[in-house]
């Protein structure tokens, strides 16, 4: 069995390490919060270690650690990840907008002879955006639509509450700004570009009231290729920003790492 250690208890932490038993292949040695109490409380139902601090989470030597916390603690603990010789999953994808970073984890990973995997979280289609990065995209755009409620408060609002009583348009811009101003709604599209290798797709975040669920429209031109992926993903009630799907897709991602057959 190989061993994994998860960063994040929150809403989608708490999907993925409940459960956990469907990541065929796996054991789970350790939970990281920054409190203890709420690092404890999914431990003590997994059976395995509650950490504060990452040294805590690799003393069990994982061979894998997720992600699934936040961009600041991708960015915090990513490279110390690989550098203490184990696999990265990435699931706050927004970090791959910073290019340095993008770089740095590149080269540690190159030099460490890790990987990092980036979780298809709440889209999909990976494969395809890879294939079209391949044959070279000449056009691509990304448009997200999520309740008022789950972008309020986002950096990129600036303080302004989003009507509730129509549609909006809250952003239209590069990924960059995109993932500075909705940190915790676009890092979906910044997956896209990173897999589409695509640094100019136009992102769109539209605002819509009444929605419950969230919904991601891909659209790629690359040489013979078109290819439109549209997702709908329900919410968690604990979180309204986040599908609970991208909790599964970690599952189904390690599953993958230790199948026989691998779907591309
Ligand atoms: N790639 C994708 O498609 C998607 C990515 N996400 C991202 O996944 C992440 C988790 O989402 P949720 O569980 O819904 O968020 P959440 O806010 O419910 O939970 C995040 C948890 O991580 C903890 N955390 C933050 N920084 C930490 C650190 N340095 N060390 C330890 N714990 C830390 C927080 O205290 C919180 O408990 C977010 O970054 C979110 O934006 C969410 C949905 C889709
Ligand atoms: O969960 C979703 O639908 C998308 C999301 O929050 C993100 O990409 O940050």
């Amino acid at each position: 069995m190989k061993r994994a250690a998860v960063i994040g208890c929150g809403a989608l932490g708490t999907i993925l390490v409940t459960n956990f038993a469907r990541a065929e292949g796996w054991t789970l040695t350790g939970v990281m919060a920054r409190t203890k109490a709420h690092a404890e409380a999914l431990a003590a139902n997994a059976g395995c270690r509650a950490a504060t601090t990452l040294e805590e989470l690799l003393a069990d030597k994982p061979d894998l650690v997720v992600e699934i916390a936040g961009i600041g603690a991708a960015k915090a603990y990513g490279e110390a990840v690989l550098e203490a010789g184990c696999d990265f999953v990435l699931v706050s994808a927004g970090a791959l907008a910073d290019a340095d970073w993008k770089a740095r984890m590149t080269e540690t990973a190159l030099r460490t002879g890790r990987r990092i995997h980036v979780a298809s979280g709440a889209i999909g289609g990976f494969d395809v955006l890879r294939t079209a990065a391949l044959m070279g995209v000449e056009e691509a755009t990304f448009e997200s639509t999520k309740s008022p409620k789950s972008l309020s408060g986002a950096p990129g609002l600036m303080g302004v509450e989003l009507p509730a009583d129509r549609e909006t348009l809250a952003f239209e811009g590069g990924v960059e700004e995109a993932v500075r101003g909705f940190p915790k709604n676009i890092n979906v599209a910044a997956a896209t570009v990173s897999a589409a290798d695509a640094p100019n797709v136009r992102v769109r975040l539209v605002a819509s009231p009444g929605l419950t669920v969230n919904t991601h429209h891909i659209d790629v031109k690359a040489g013979e290729m078109h290819c439109e992926l549209f997702f709908h993903s329900a919410y968690d009630p604990k979180n309204p920003r986040s599908s609970t799907s991208t909790a599964w897709s970690v599952l189904a991602l390690l599953k993958n790492l230790e199948s026989p057959i691998s779907y591309f």
